[in-house]
């Protein structure tokens, strides 16, 4: 079927029925001048979803970005977008040929034009009774119709990247990329954003691509996550997956908090600790993966390993025969964070306020996990 002149929802649901991948990145590489910053990525993104790219700060997140955009050659494999090319080595459809639009990390407002014409900017190829229809649902999206005469120099950093939402979504673009759209607003405003931006991603089933450092926004807008660490990508996967089945020592460490308790694996694949024995995401000396089903740790029966505890797989029992000192205790609203040191390790664990209120530094505490074998 030709999709040529189809309008948005015609192309989404032609594209669903044929189940064909919106955006896919196969084995691409970037480099800059003689270094490496992407290294043989690859990774796929569906229809009407929402992705993220997760990583600590020069890992490459932007550089990917700008290549989906169209700012970045590629010199290595291939981007496909509906099942097109459009970047591979030596070759790069032009930025305002690719149908995607961008929400970059300051905004990019045109400071000269009203939030109106800011928003009318990508609509040059509609007659101006479209153009005023799609401004006015773009202001209600967004809820800034009161807005829509004032200078960007007028609006709140909030209501400024709502106006950047707005005119990126405005042409209804097949992909939306948002480069750290919420990193310049403050905790709370940004969490509300957050939210909203998911919500209206989800009304308009536009698939989106954020890049960000900060896993709360990940985990509030994306179905999937993919995390890269030094230009490669370690694991992609649902929220979920991520933090509770993390497939790589790195990942573990850096979606969530935790830590880590040294053992011997047996040969049931669980692993004796301080603890008791216990299963769950292991990793076995020498390895950078880990491992949370007991068929596959079998083969390194007998050996070092160690196991990952989250804060709340970690509870406080009177009656158990496990003691240790607590050493640090954090009040986070709700909850406390303990950290309590087992033999020589130091454990965290998340605690309701009222079951460690009157816990007294220093002390001992009776502790277990509870899947324990
Ligand atoms: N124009 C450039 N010239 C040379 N090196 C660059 C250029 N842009 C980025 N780099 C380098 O490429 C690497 C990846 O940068 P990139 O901006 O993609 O990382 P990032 O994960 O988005 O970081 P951040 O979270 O800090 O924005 C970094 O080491 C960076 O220094």
């Amino acid at each position: 079927m030709s999709l040529a002149g189809a309008t948005l929802a015609e192309r989404k649901s032609a594209y669903l029925r044929e189940n064909k991948l919106l955006l896919e990145l196969d084995n691409i590489s970037c480099n800059f001048g003689q270094q490496p910053v992407v290294k043989d990525l690859s990774f796929n993104l569906d229809q009407a979803h929402q992705a993220c790219l997760l990583g600590a700060s020069g890992c490459g997140k932007t550089t990917v970005l700008r290549a989906i955009a169209g700012f970045q050659p590629i010199c290595q494999g291939e981007i496909r977008l509906d099942g097109m090319s459009i970047s591979r080595a030596n070759y790069s459809l032009p930025v305002e040929q690719r149908g995607i639009g961008m929400v970059f990390q300051d905004y990019a407002l045109f400071p000269h034009l009203t939030v109106a014409q800011n928003i009318a900017f990508g609509l040059k190829n509609r007659t101006p009774s479209q153009q005023q229809n799609m401004i006015a649902e773009m202001l209600e999206l967004v809820g800034l119709e009161d807005t829509r005469n004032r200078f960007p120099h007028e609006l709140s950093g909030g209501q400024q990247q709502r106006v950047a939402t707005a005119r990126a979504l405005a042409p209804e673009p097949r992909l939306l990329l948002l480069d750290e759209p919420f990193s310049n607003l403050d905790a709370s405003l940004r969490e509300r954003l957050v939210g909203d931006l998911s919500e209206i991603l989800k009304q308009r089933e536009t698939a989106a691509l954020l890049v960000t450092h900060d896993q709360q926004e990940a985990f509030a807008l994306a179905d999937q996550i993919a995390v890269l660490q030094a230009g490669e990508l370690l694991q992609m996967a649902s929220p979920q997956t991520l933090y509770q089945q993390p497939a790589q020592v790195a990942v573990a460490e850096f979606v969530g908090q935790g830590s880590w308790l040294e053992g011997v694996l047996t040969n049931v694949g669980t692993i004796k600790t301080s603890l008791g024995e216990l299963s769950g995401v292991i990793c076995p000396d020498q390895q950078q993966l880990c491992f949370d089903s007991p068929e596959a740790l079998k083969q390194y029966s007998g050996q070092s390993a160690k196991i990952l505890i989250r804060p709340e797989q970690l509870q406080l029992d009177d009656q158990s025969r496990y003691q240790a000192k607590l050493i640090r205790k954090v009040y986070q609203g709700g909850n406390y964070l303990l950290t309590l040191e087992l033999v020589g390790k130091n454990l965290l664990c998340k605690t309701p306020w009222q079951t460690s209120t009157n816990l007294e530094l220093q002390k001992m505490v009776g502790i277990k996990i509870n899947n324990t074998q």
